[in-house]
């Protein structure tokens, strides 16, 4: 088993943001963590990274490769994120430094964890750039972040996440502030990236959408609770809980709604019939 979590529990100001939260990601698996806002699943993440805020304390137990990792010294949580567990987040500005160069900043995340040259280094970069699709991979890596589109940030952010071949990649709804379009692409880039590499996926959505396009296994959270885990095709077939009932709900209204009418109401039929189709 590649990543167990069994009985997570974080408490932040007396409050249990997360209670109790168990699941397991074999060798190779993509699991989805969905649930709304608030319900815990960046804590979780964070947990699992050993990134939690400094006013939170978790209990339970984070096992990576058998070993136990919640808790240990930060020294030996750095190691093992980026060398083995890679990390993507929402926004990538937060993993972007915004006055060094996106070449930089892939070399940088290669020479924290590899024996190489900075020359090496820079070379490195100009292969990750290429192999997230960058355009123009030799001229990009001297950009700064501000220079490049949201999507490409995110590319930047996803080849310093991968940079060192992890197996195991955790990204926090990684696509959620980009353009639809944009999305689908980044989202295909990163499952032919975690095929290819033959990683494991932890895939945090409030989506269902979106978890059914990259995870085969999703763990339903409410509250800090877990509500539902099960296969993705079941939860889109025979959601069990009312807030996976709701989640496919919104899933469906999404797929459904015709272009042009992200602001019609979703229940009254309205948008059945604007299609002509209704
Ligand atoms: N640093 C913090 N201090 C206090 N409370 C926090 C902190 N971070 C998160 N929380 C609270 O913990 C709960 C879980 O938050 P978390 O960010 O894990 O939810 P989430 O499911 O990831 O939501 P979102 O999709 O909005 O990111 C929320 O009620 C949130 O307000």
């Amino acid at each position: 088993m590649s990543l167990e979590v069994s009985g997570l529990t974080i408490e932040i100001g007396g409050r249990r943001v997360v209670d109790d939260v168990s699941f397991a990601v074999p060798d190779g698996a993509r699991l989805g963590l969905i649930g709304e806002s608030g319900s815990g699943k960046s804590l979780t993440a964070l947990a699992i990274l050993g990134l939690l805020p400094a006013a939170a304390t978790a209990s339970g137990s984070v096992r990576w490769q058998g070993a136990e990792i919640l808790g240990i010294p930060d020294r030996e949580m750095a190691r093992l994120r980026g060398d083995e567990i890679g990390m993507v987040f929402q926004e990538p500005q937060t993993a972007l430094n915004p006055i060094r160069t996106v070449g930089r900043q892939i070399s940088e995340a290669v020479r924290i964890h590899r024996d190489v040259s900075r020359r090496e280094a820079a070379e490195i970069a100009v292969a990750e750039a290429r192999r997230v699709a960058l355009p123009d991979p030799e001229r990009i890596v001297a950009r700064y972040p501000h220079q490049l589109s949201g999507g490409q940030r995110q590319r930047v952010a996803l080849a310093m996440a991968l940079a060192c071949r992890p197996r195991l990649l955790i990204a926090d709804e990684p696509t959620t502030a980009l353009d639809v379009t944009i999305q689908a692409e980044v989202l295909r880039l990163l499952l032919s990236l975690v095929a290819d590499d033959g990683m494991s996926l932890v895939f945090i959505t409030h989506d269902l959408a979106v978890l059914s396009q990259v995870a085969t296994h999703g763990v339903v959270l409410e509250d800090g609770r877990v509500v539902e885990d099960a296969p993705v095709s079941r939860l889109l077939t025979a959601p069990q809980h009312p807030v996976t009932q709701g989640l496919l709900r919104d899933a469906t209204a999404t797929l459904w709604r015709p272009a042009g009418a992200e602001h019609a109401p979703r229940d009254d039929g309205s948008a059945k019939g604007a299609d002509g189709r209704g």
